[in-house]
């Protein structure tokens, strides 16, 4: 569990800003932080890390203190449990893939992690090339590997994947994923994408002016008005058929089909062929025709 209460005076271009944020993270929390620019979401994460000392305020990590303005505690990054990819993340250009990950052991630990994390982030391959001659994804993934070599507890992310392109995004949002589940980390994300937090995260919390004036799961925050197990796909209709209460129809939904009753007044509006946006409810999808 990581409870904070963080103050500090920021200095915006148009004038002086209070952050004042409160939070408590529970153990495998996926949190995103989302608002706009200049609402102070790299600040909170720079303050979790140890980079950026609040005027005031607590953070507590599982029994022990980092912060505590009241008692004077202030623990240096490295002595907190944590592993962080900020947007300027720091690789050593000059040194492989494989020793940008050692030099982050420390010492007496053994090396296995290293081999792990190369496989984990899909970087084998790539073990003994050097950061300069790596692409931005590439990058991104051993920045990511890097930030895990000491087994972190709590994974920092300053819009980590904000430089790639979609399809590295995307992959890179499954790694992610995957490594957040197989670590048992605590992962707090900042991002400005919705569809990365939909997919990502359990917890949102959105800032303005250094408040949080939203906190919750992100389906509920970003589609309120929708259900909360909805998702909006688009698909297209493969066969329909007559059953014994109307027609079903079935839905490509790449890779997989899906069945869709259709209701009585539904039965001539639809055919084979026709792309369809699946409103995707547990136990009850519906579909509406895509117009060309
Ligand atoms: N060390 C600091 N001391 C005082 N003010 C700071 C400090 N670092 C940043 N600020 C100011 O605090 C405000 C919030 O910055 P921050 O980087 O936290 O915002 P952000 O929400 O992450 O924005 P973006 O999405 O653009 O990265 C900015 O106006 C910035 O100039």
């Amino acid at each position: 569990m990581i409870n904070c209460v963080l103050h500090k005076q920021l200095h915006a271009a148009n004038g002086d800003m209070q952050l004042h944020v409160s939070f408590k993270l529970a153990p495998g929390d996926f949190i995103s932080i989302y608002g706009p620019s200049g609402a102070g979401k790299t600040s909170i994460i720079r303050m979790l890390a140890g980079f950026l000392k609040p005027d005031d305020g607590e953070i507590h990590f599982e029994g022990e203190t980092w912060f505590s303005h009241h008692q004077k505690i202030h623990l240096a990054p490295q002595k907190r449990n944590i592993g962080f990819v900020f947007q300027d993340y720091a690789l050593f250009p000059n040194m492989t893939v494989r020793e940008n990950l050692l030099f982050a052991l420390q010492k007496n630990e053994p090396v296995d992690i290293i081999a792990e994390l190369m496989q984990v982030t899909g970087l084998e391959q790539l073990s003994n090339r050097q950061v300069q001659a790596l692409s931005g994804g590439q990058k991104q993934r051993l920045a990511l590997a890097r930030a895990l070599v000491r087994k972190p507890k709590l994974l920092l992310l300053d819009e980590p994947l904000s430089a790639v392109d979609n399809a590295m995004r995307e992959s890179l949002q499954t790694i992610l994923k995957d490594i957040h589940i197989r670590y048992n980390l605590t992962t707090v994300l900042v991002s400005h994408d919705i569809s990365e937090i939909i997919k990502l995260a359990n917890r949102t919390l959105v800032i303005e002016n250094g408040i949080i004036i939203k906190e919750g799961n992100p389906a509920d925050i970003f589609f309120p008005e929708k259900p909360h197990n909805q998702l909006l796909v688009n698909g297209q209709i493969t066969e329909i058929v007559k059953t014994e209460n109307g027609q079903m129809a079935s839905v490509l939904l790449p890779p997989q089909i899906i069945k869709v009753e259709l209701a009585e007044n539904e039965v001539d509006h639809f055919q084979k062929g026709d792309l369809v946006q699946v409103s995707h409810q547990k136990f009850n999808p519906t579909i509406k025709k895509i117009e060309p």
